[in-house]
């Protein structure tokens, strides 16, 4: 049996109110972090990265905010749970840091002092042994003296040491998971580096989990088990990072990833841009909030938002179906025969993309060209082999 998530969330959606109307700003975000897993949550500014995580943390204070959804933590409910237990989570169980350290720590008392109180305010320890404890953490992060460092205050240390001294104290209290939101966007790209090794390195020597927040998929790359990528306030698409980045699926996903500067062969002049902007919230399509923006939408992306369904990179379907990892994965000829209509995925050629579409069965058979991949609600198979001919 699978060991349970550490946090499992599940249609998870935060509105605002506005003039008279709800703002929705996430809408239906799932997604599943296990223990010792570093996930990230990537997408461009505005896209409800934050406000997901803050509505996780249940630090969302504005007037009429509705959170619906599920966010199971160790099988505890935390949507809607009393601000008394959240309190109590939030420094024992869940931590998180932000971008700017200077909001976790006040500009008058040294660090030190600020990171004793917070462990005394969980443990009860003497100020020299929550001292000890301080030092050490410092000393864990990578903080050069740190019983000196201890003694400063937060604005004589540089932006990378401050940035370590905040994950100290955001593990002072041990936590299972730790949020992270955008930690290492104002650092250089050396110190950013370091930090990001720091937190790769939280899940061994802290067991932590962490879910990671930035607009950086090279960040992503480097330090996250899975990506879940957001669009407009939706997942346009989740898997392992490693998957994800080879077999993007969904074409906002192989846009991000276009736009990365290649690490080895000439650099292009200019980097491929993603033309136009997300959809305000009120804005949003029916369909895929991306379409608007896609050379790839078809007629029936506009109609609902593409469902999320269990991909495979085509030479795997069937083996992924033999093994149990697709749901129930079945014949092509099922599927045919089940579905007038299905969600397919076509492939093209060169094998870079897959792309989430509703299809006519006919429509997708009729296809030029690449693998394309039948889906009903069942699991996935392919279509067609490579050279356009019906694989059965
Ligand atoms: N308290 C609030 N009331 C109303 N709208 C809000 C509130 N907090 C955030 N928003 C809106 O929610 C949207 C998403 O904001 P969020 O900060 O989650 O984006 P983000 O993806 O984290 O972006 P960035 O990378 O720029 O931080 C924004 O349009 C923002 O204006």
């Amino acid at each position: 049996m699978l060991p349970a998530p550490l946090l499992e969330v599940r249609d998870l959606c935060v509105s605002f109110p506005s003039r008279g109307r709800m703002i929705p700003i996430v809408e239906h975000v799932s997604f599943t972090l296990g223990e010792r897993d570093i996930l990230g949550l990537v997408g461009e500014s505005g896209s409800g990265k934050s406000v997901t995580a803050m509505a996780l943390m249940g630090l969302i204070d504005s007037p009429g905010v509705q959170i619906t959804g599920s966010a199971l933590f160790r099988g505890q409910e935390l949507v809607g749970l009393a601000q008394k237990q959240l309190l109590r989570l939030r420094g024992s169980e869940i931590a998180m840091i932000f971008q700017d350290p200077m909001t976790a720590f006040t500009p008058v008392y040294t660090i030190g002092w600020q990171i004793d109180e917070q462990i005394r305010a969980h443990e009860r320890l003497s100020r020299k042994q929550a001292r000890a404890r301080t030092v050490e953490l410092l000393a864990d992060m990578g903080v050069p003296d740190p019983a000196r460092t201890a003694d400063r205050y937060p604005h004589q240390l540089s932006g990378g040491l401050r940035q370590r001294a905040m994950i100290a104290m955001a593990l002072s209290c041990n936590p299972s998971l730790l949020i992270a939101d955008e930690p290492t966007t104002a650092l250089d790209v050396t110190v950013q580096a370091q930090i990001l090794d720091l937190i790769r390195s939280l899940r061994s020597t802290y067991g932590s989990s962490v879910l990671l927040i930035t607009h950086d998929m090279g960040v992503v790359a480097e330090t996250c088990d899975t990506t879940l990528v957001l669009y407009s306030g939706r997942v346009a698409e989740t898997g392992p990072t490693d998957a994800l980045f080879a077999h993007p699926g969904h074409p906002y996903t192989a846009a991000l990833l276009a736009s990365i500067p290649p690490l080895d062969g000439p650099r292009p002049h200019r980097l491929p841009a993603i033309a136009g902007a997300p959809p305000a919230p009120l804005e949003r399509p029916a369909g895929c909030a991306f379409a608007p923006r896609c050379s790839y939408a078809h007629e029936t992306c506009r109609d609902a938002p593409p469902p999320l369904v269990p991909l495979v990179p085509a030479g795997q379907a069937g083996q992924a179906g033999q093994a149990g990892q697709n749901t129930g994965a079945q014949s092509a000829a099922n599927i045919q025969q089940q579905s007038a209509q299905f969600a397919a995925c076509v492939l093209p050629a060169e094998g870079t993309l897959l792309l989430p579409r509703l299809l006519e069965a006919d429509t997708a058979m009729s296809s030029p060209g690449g693998i394309i991949l039948g889906l009903s609600d069942q699991g996935i198979q392919p279509m067609l082999s490579s050279a356009g001919e019906p694989p059965l």
